[in-house]
């Protein structure tokens, strides 16, 4: 038996997404999914929860997963040379065909059979399927010089028809993140922070969230009394410049997303179970929100 305190406490929880739950509701959530907070087996089934969750609850979930750490023990596997420069993996003809594999059918694959334990709920789509993602080559600069990164790509155009479809069959779409290259054969490695928000923009999320293993975004990198609780557009193109490796991509996409008219974008800890739950249905929410200036 639970006490009247514990009781009220369990109300409290609950009554507290009730706002949420109406904002929420019909809306579409994009979730990005990192390779860091995806490697551990008991956070992934509590992500497949709470993107289940979502789903009954009457928001529309879109999945966008990276895979880093797998992509590099893969091409490791296969002895193929891989480095990152200034966030971005340097891509050869060699490794994008890797990069595709370990992306679509290993996580991807993974992710979809995790959620469809609870039911015929996900499906997985490839970003340069049926046209969804379109790109075209980008650098990067690394203490102010250009570097090449070969087959590494920005998305320029986004068709979400195939997403849409599986979101009206109230299916919950996963979506890895390689795009065709405009005006050419071949396929990009698009860093999956930056499609997801490429991807929440043509949908007209109503938030971006997008998963990490830090708590969020430190202004001091790594004092860890630096965390940002909210931060504008406009502070965040100044701060931009100043931060490090993966957070450069990941505070990049917020940024496109909220610009491009999604109202807002959090950065949260996907090292913390069920911290989608927290974002999305708590007042306080976790981590770090990009809003508009
Ligand atoms: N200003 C910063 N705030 C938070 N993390 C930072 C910052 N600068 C660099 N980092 C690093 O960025 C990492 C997250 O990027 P990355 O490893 O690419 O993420 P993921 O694999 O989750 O997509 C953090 O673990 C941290 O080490
Ligand atoms: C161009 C580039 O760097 N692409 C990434 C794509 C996967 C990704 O973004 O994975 P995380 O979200 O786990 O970092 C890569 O090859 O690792």
């Amino acid at each position: 038996m639970v006490s009247q305190d514990q009781a009220a406490a369990k109300a409290a929880v609950l009554i507290e997404s009730l706002p949420w739950l109406k904002r929420f509701h019909g809306e579409t959530i994009v979730i990005k999914f990192g390779g860091n907070a995806m490697i551990d087996d008991d956070l992934k089934r509590a992500f497949a929860e709470d993107i289940v969750y979502l789903r009954y609850a009457g928001v529309k979930p879109v999945v966008v997963h990276g895979g880093g750490p797998q992509i590099t023990a893969e091409l490791t596997r296969r002895g193929i040379p891989s480095e990152f420069r200034g966030g971005y993996r340097v891509t050869t003809e060699e490794s994008i065909g890797v990069v595709r594999q370990v992306l679509a059918e290993q996580v991807g694959g993974e992710l979809v059979g995790l959620i469809n334990e609870h039911g015929p709920l996900a499906h997985g789509i490839s970003g340069d399927e049926y046209g969804l993602f379109t790109g075209v080559r980008r650098g990067a600069v690394v203490d102010g010089e250009p570097v090449d990164l070969g087959l590494v790509g920005e998305v320029t155009r986004v068709q979400p028809d195939a997403v849409l479809l599986e979101l009206a069959a109230d299916r919950i779409p996963v979506i890895s993140t390689v795009a065709r290259e405009d005006g050419a054969d071949g396929i990009l490695n698009v860093n999956a922070d930056s499609a997801a928000a490429a991807l929440a923009v043509a949908l007209g999320a109503a938030k971006l969230v997008v998963l990490t293993d830090v708590a969020g975004l430190y202004s001091d990198w790594p004092n860890r009394d630096s965390l940002v609780s909210v931060i504008d557009t406009e502070e965040l193109a100044a701060l931009l410049p100043s931060l490090e490796s993966g957070m450069i991509p990941k505070m990049a996409a917020c940024l496109e997303a909220v610009a491009g008219g999604v109202p807002k974008a959090a950065i949260i800890d996907g090292r913390q179970p069920h911290s989608i739950l927290l974002e999305v249905f708590t007042t306080q929410g976790i981590g770090t929100e990009v809003v508009p200036s």
